[in-house]
């Protein structure tokens, strides 16, 4: 990125600042959350003690020593990490840590009877199987007689506001979704997005959060499988829980039971994506990047050569956008273009603002916003974004 002057890194201790309070009283939050949610023993009771300690009060502790993933973590940075406040290294490093710790201390790698056992799952199955769930897909009935390029556009607007419902941002702040969105986009590619999507080669999804978020990305995907806009979609998601509600394998599975077992055209839908998965039209993917906590700059190179091949990747979400441009304070004005530059082929954003992250608005509209609500659009998550670089 040659012309782009360089802006540091955002680190959590910042008094006052967004990602402080993330670390200071959101992860206390989830550990709590957590605790609650599970009969556990002493043993993942212990270990949610002492990670409530180290990570409000103490440093990031190594990894134990025959930790499956240590080799991993240490090309994603741990040497350098260890020892230190959580609150000064890294925010976008300090915050995967926290996830990954939380799972050690409740047994989720194992061995052990908690092996595999999802902490985040009961918040996920109430989103999935809540009354707001059932009004999303009764109102695919509604939908299926409008004109083709309608129901795109409904579709692809469905699945970036549905990265609104994110239960980490949720569970600190609880009247989120329920405050009135200020009509909310601020910047608006989809024209290039859907000039892109001409019905050759595969689109690659990196979904972001499970229920609400990704049942509106399944039916995009789905729409675009059945109008011939790509041939083939892969879907990435975590492989492992993070950041409380992102997908897993088994949300993707979670999701398609819900839809095949939906009354109404939603059915149709579910019926469909199962079969475009039996046949290999749908992919799912879980790669260990996915949860990494680098920047999209440093992926390693299978994964490149991967999405280079997509004719485009869509990444969808917050954290993902804090990947993809780099967990930076750029001024708002920064190219998109240009801070993404880096990335392996055609790429669109799809995202509700929650972190102070932003790059390619014009000057006007950033005047607008602050003129408007002071520097709070940027995390208020009542504002959202299309971007694409073709
Ligand atoms: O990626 P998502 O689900 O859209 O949002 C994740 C999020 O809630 O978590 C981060 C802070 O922990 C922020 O980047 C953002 O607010």
């Amino acid at each position: 990125m040659p012309d782009i002057p360089p802006v540091p890194v955002i680190l959590g201790n910042e008094p006052g600042a967004f990602p402080r309070s993330v670390l200071a009283e959101r992860h206390p939050a989830i550990i709590r959350q957590v605790r609650e949610a599970f009969p556990y023993g002493p043993e993942q009771h212990r270990g949610l003690d002492e990670l409530l300690v180290s990570c409000t009060e103490g440093v990031v502790e190594p990894l134990p020593a025959d930790a499956h993933d240590l080799d991993r973590w240490k090309t994603w940075g741990i040497d350098g990490c260890v020892g230190r406040s959580w609150f000064d290294v890294p925010w976008l490093w300090s915050e995967s840590y926290f996830y990954r710790r939380l799972l050690e201390a409740v047994g989720y790698f194992g061995p052990g009877a908690w092996q595999g056992i999802d902490p985040f799952r009961p918040f996920k199955l109430a989103e999935l199987h809540s009354r707001e769930t059932d009004e999303e897909l009764a109102a695919l009935d509604d939908l299926a007689d409008r004109p083709e390029d309608e129901q795109a556009t409904a579709l692809l607007h469905g699945s970036l506001w549905g990265n609104r419902a994110d239960l980490g941002f949720r569970l600190s702040d609880a009247e989120a979704e329920d405050r009135a969105a200020v009509p909310g986009l601020v910047a608006d590619d989809s024209g290039t997005l859907w000039s892109l999507l001409t019905g050759e080669g595969a689109l690659c999804l990196i979904a972001d959060n499970a229920g609400r978020e990704l049942i509106p990305d399944l039916l995009l995907i789905a729409h675009l499988l059945a109008h011939g806009r790509v041939e083939r979609a892969v879907l990435h998601v975590k492989p492992y829980p993070y950041y409380v509600s992102d997908a897993t394998t088994a949300d993707v599975v979670d999701a398609l039971r819900r839809l095949t077992d939906a009354p109404g055209r939603a059915a149709e839908y579910g019926r469909r994506l199962w079969a475009a998965m039996a046949d290999g039209r749908l992919t799912v993917r879980a790669h260990p990047f996915s949860c990494a906590p680098l920047p999209y700059a440093d992926m390693p190179d299978d994964l490149r050569t991967e999405l280079a091949g997509a004719t485009l990747t869509v990444v969808k979400g917050d954290l993902n956008y804090r990947r993809l441009v780099g967990d930076r304070m750029w001024p708002p004005t920064t190219p998109f273009a240009e801070v993404t530059a880096h990335f392996p082929g055609r790429v669109a954003a799809l995202r509700t603002l929650k972190s102070d992250v932003v790059t390619g608005l014009d000057a006007d509209t950033e005047a607008a916003l602050v003129a408007a609500e002071g520097q709070r659009w940027r995390t208020g998550g009542t504002h959202a974004l299309i971007q694409v670089r073709p």
